[in-house]
């Protein structure tokens, strides 16, 4: 029998009814995945498939800044996609694995090859386990990956409800595509030794792009003049981002989400946005379970400090 549970969210039923929820989501080895474009046959067979030196992979719990990283590797990669000259879009250069892959050979790419995925630390390819290619694991505050999601969830696919509070639940539970946060996070710190893993903050890039990009390229070993690291950082700004058809996924969303859905990837952008959307209740309860649930990691959190 296949490993593959379609599984259903009893708590998102709410006023749908059993068959609808019961399509958004699919769960493989104790993830969840989003049903929208996934690529499950090749997600299944993913120990096998084989790492090359130079592969570099962008790692991410989902909206933690997957699109906004994608547009800075691009643009650290591509000297066409730099000056402009190229109008590929960032998720055709650097796919997901696991969504809307279901017609890229990534056996025929040339090197390097640059990946996205949103994949738990155990899912990935067993030769990615020996440290042969880079991985970067871009995080963020959860209170604000919640409220993204919340947003996207609600805006841009039929998945979710509407009630953040069901939401916030769900979100705890990791009855979500991506499953539960913590355990995201933690799974790939606490193998961090397994792995050629670089971990950077959404909030860093926020505060200190050009410092990151130079970190980033420090760690994939690309030396780019100051020039073309002016150029990475303009163009990977948030407004920049919205309005470039390469990077902002709106495309993607007319052809997969459907037109009747309002919204875009690329909502507000912000640090501390959770302030808008938690009750002090819902702050202190979520604290206490960050609390416990990460007491061991000692990963650098800076969120709560000079929030915007
Ligand atoms: N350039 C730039 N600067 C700052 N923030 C940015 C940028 N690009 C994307 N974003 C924000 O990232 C959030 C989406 O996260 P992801 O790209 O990980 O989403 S997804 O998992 O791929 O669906 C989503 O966050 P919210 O605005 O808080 O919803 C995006 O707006």
């Amino acid at each position: 029998m296949s490993e593959v549970q379609s599984s259903f969210q009893q708590a998102l039923i709410g006023n749908r009814n059993m068959e609808d929820t019961n399509k958004f989501l699919t769960k493989l080895k104790g993830c969840y995945f989003a049903n929208t474009q996934l690529n499950l046959e090749f997600l299944e067979n993913l120990d096998d498939f084989e790492i090359r030196d130079d592969d570099v992979f962008i790692i991410t719990y989902p909206k933690s800044g997957t699109v906004w990283f994608q547009q800075i590797l691009c643009l650290i990669y591509f000297e066409e996609h730099r000056k402009g000259i190229g109008n590929l879009e960032t998720v055709e250069r650097i796919p997901f694995l696991e969504y809307f892959s279901r017609e890229v050979d990534f056996a025929e790419r040339p090197s390097p090859r640059l990946f996205t995925t949103h994949i738990p630390y155990y899912l990935v390819p067993r030769g990615l386990k020996n440290k042969k290619a880079k991985v970067i694991y871009i995080y963020r505050n959860p209170k604000d990956v919640m409220c993204s999601y919340f947003h996207f969830s609600k805006k841009l696919t039929a998945s979710a409800t509407d009630n953040f509070v069901e939401f916030m639940n769900l979100f705890l539970e990791g009855e979500v595509a991506g499953s539960l946060w913590f355990d995201h996070i933690k799974g790939w710190y606490e193998h961090k030794n397994l792995f050629n893993i670089h971990f950077l903050m959404y909030e860093e890039m926020k505060k200190d792009l050009r410092g990151s990009v130079l970190k980033i390229c420090k760690f994939l070993g690309k030396e780019l003049s100051e020039e073309d690291v002016d150029a990475v950082v303009r163009q990977a700004t948030f407004e920049n981002m919205k309005n470039d058809p390469r990077a902002n996924y709106d495309n993607k969303l007319k052809a997969y989400f459907g037109i009747q859905k309002k919204g875009h990837f690329l909502r507000k952008g912000t640090i501390g946005d959770w302030k808008n959307h938690m009750t002090a209740e819902q702050n202190e309860k979520f604290d206490m379970i960050f609390q416990t649930k990460m007491k061991d990691i000692p990963l650098k959190f800076i969120w709560d400090m000079n929030e915007e």
